[in-house]
């Protein structure tokens, strides 16, 4: 299959645990060929792919079995990291057939905290990728554990995706898309497309998620959202389709697609994501909230409007911002130091604490389904 001119040019794709397995809990030889056959082929095109697959986990307990009584952390590590040795090598395999180097990348939240080690990451996947070689990344499940864990992968490949500036985030699950639930009785309807300001079609997404999945519908929704207002476009679409990739890269309708919106700052695109890697928060006042909402103004955090500061935190580090309802309303770049800062609180006429520039707002609270690591076994 030859692509004439494919849409995207650079990509990232998600393939979840339920599409390479088999209902009895075995990779899906057959559905890891047709992916790899697809990926490979349009890299071959000069498509850059940095494939992002769940599974490990999946592949561990199809290897050995624990007894229930197992403890549930302890679990996860032994079977992701007997797993991750067998889906890598699976998917060795399968791409060498194409001729196609693969590397694999290990992750952790922790890798994104701070924008030094963001970079060098960056760096190691564009390096890869001039080398024509597939980056096949995962999470460390090994050793990333509760709170510095990700909701899932298509957080972590939401991630990927704004740090590697790609054209299109495509998500693969093993629905064909986002259905419109909303209305009960009938045949339901997938929805083709979702503009990213559109709060209202998360009425018709039911929380929870499918067995062995991690993150769910919401999750996928979200990110959807978060990557198209920063101008890439994101799919979830079903990975089973037979050429599926194909489609999405001959702009063919398939599954539902978050419209891109204007392309935002790489740095704001960081701080975006930097959920639970805060060292930090400040609690700031109405006014401050006002301010920093402004959709016609670019304001930056000013010491007047601090009302109190959380944690220790030095210049340079990212810290939370939150309302005096204690919702996160965004994150930054701090220029002061906690114990500064708390000198500074209530001043006028000070240099703000985070400049607009490394400032990022939520545009919107969100219902975020964090799980914790007993429910992902
Ligand atoms: N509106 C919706 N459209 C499609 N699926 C939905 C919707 N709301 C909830 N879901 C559920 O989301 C699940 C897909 O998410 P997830 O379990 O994360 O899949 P995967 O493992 O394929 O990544 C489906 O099993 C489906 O039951
Ligand atoms: N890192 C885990 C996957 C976690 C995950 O997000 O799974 P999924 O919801 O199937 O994409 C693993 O490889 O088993």
């Amino acid at each position: 299959m030859y692509i004439h001119d494919p849409v995207y040019r650079k990509i990232v794709v998600k393939i979840g645990t339920n599409v390479i397995t088999t209902p009895s809990g075995e990779l899906d030889q057959g559905i890891l060929e047709q992916l790899t056959t697809q990926i490979a082929r349009l890299r071959n095109q000069g498509v850059e792919v940095l494939l992002v697959s769940s599974g490990a986990v999946g592949a561990g307990r199809s290897i050995l079995t624990l007894p229930n009584s197992y403890p549930p952390v302890a679990r996860r590590q032994v079977l992701s990291s007997t797993g991750q040795i067998r889906l890598i090598n699976t998917y060795s395999d399968l791409f060498e057939r194409h001729g196609v180097l693969i590397a694999q990348i290990l992750v952790t939240k922790s890798d994104f905290r701070d924008r030094q080690h963001y970079l060098n990451m960056r760096t190691c996947f564009t390096s890869l990728l001039q080398q024509g070689i597939i980056p096949v990344i995962n999470e460390n499940d090994a050793v990333s554990v509760t709170e510095l864990m990700f909701t899932d992968n298509d957080e972590l490949s939401g991630l990927i995706a704004s740090m590697m500036h790609v054209d299109a985030h495509i998500i693969l699950s093993h629905v064909d898309g986002v259905f419109d639930l909303s209305s009960s009785g009938g045949a339901q309807q997938i929805i083709r497309e979702i503009d990213p300001d559109d709060q209202q079609f998360q009425r018709s997404i039911r929380p929870g998620k499918s067995e062995f999945g991690r993150g769910g519908m919401l999750t996928k929704c979200h990110i959807g959202q978060k990557l198209a207002r920063f101008g890439i476009t994101v799919h979830i679409a079903n990975g089973r389709t037979p050429g599926i990739l194909y489609d999405l890269l001959s702009g063919k309708p398939a599954g539902t697609k978050f419209l891109a919106q204007e392309r935002t700052h790489g740095r704001k695109q960081w701080l975006a994501h930097s959920e639970g890697m805060e060292k930090g928060a400040v609690i700031i006042n109405a006014g401050a909230e006002a301010a920093l909402r402004s959709p016609t103004e670019a304001n930056s955090l000013l010491p007047v409007g601090i009302e109190e500061v959380r944690g220790s935190f030095y210049k340079g580090d990212i810290i939370k911002i939150c309302s005096m309802h204690g919702d996160a309303i965004g994150y930054g770049m701090a220029r002061y130091s906690a114990e500064e800062t708390r000198k500074l609180l209530g001043h006028h006429d000070q240099k703000p604490l985070i400049h607009y520039d490394y400032l990022y707002i939520n545009s919107a609270h969100h219902d975020h389904e964090r799980r914790n690591p007993e429910e992902t076994l």
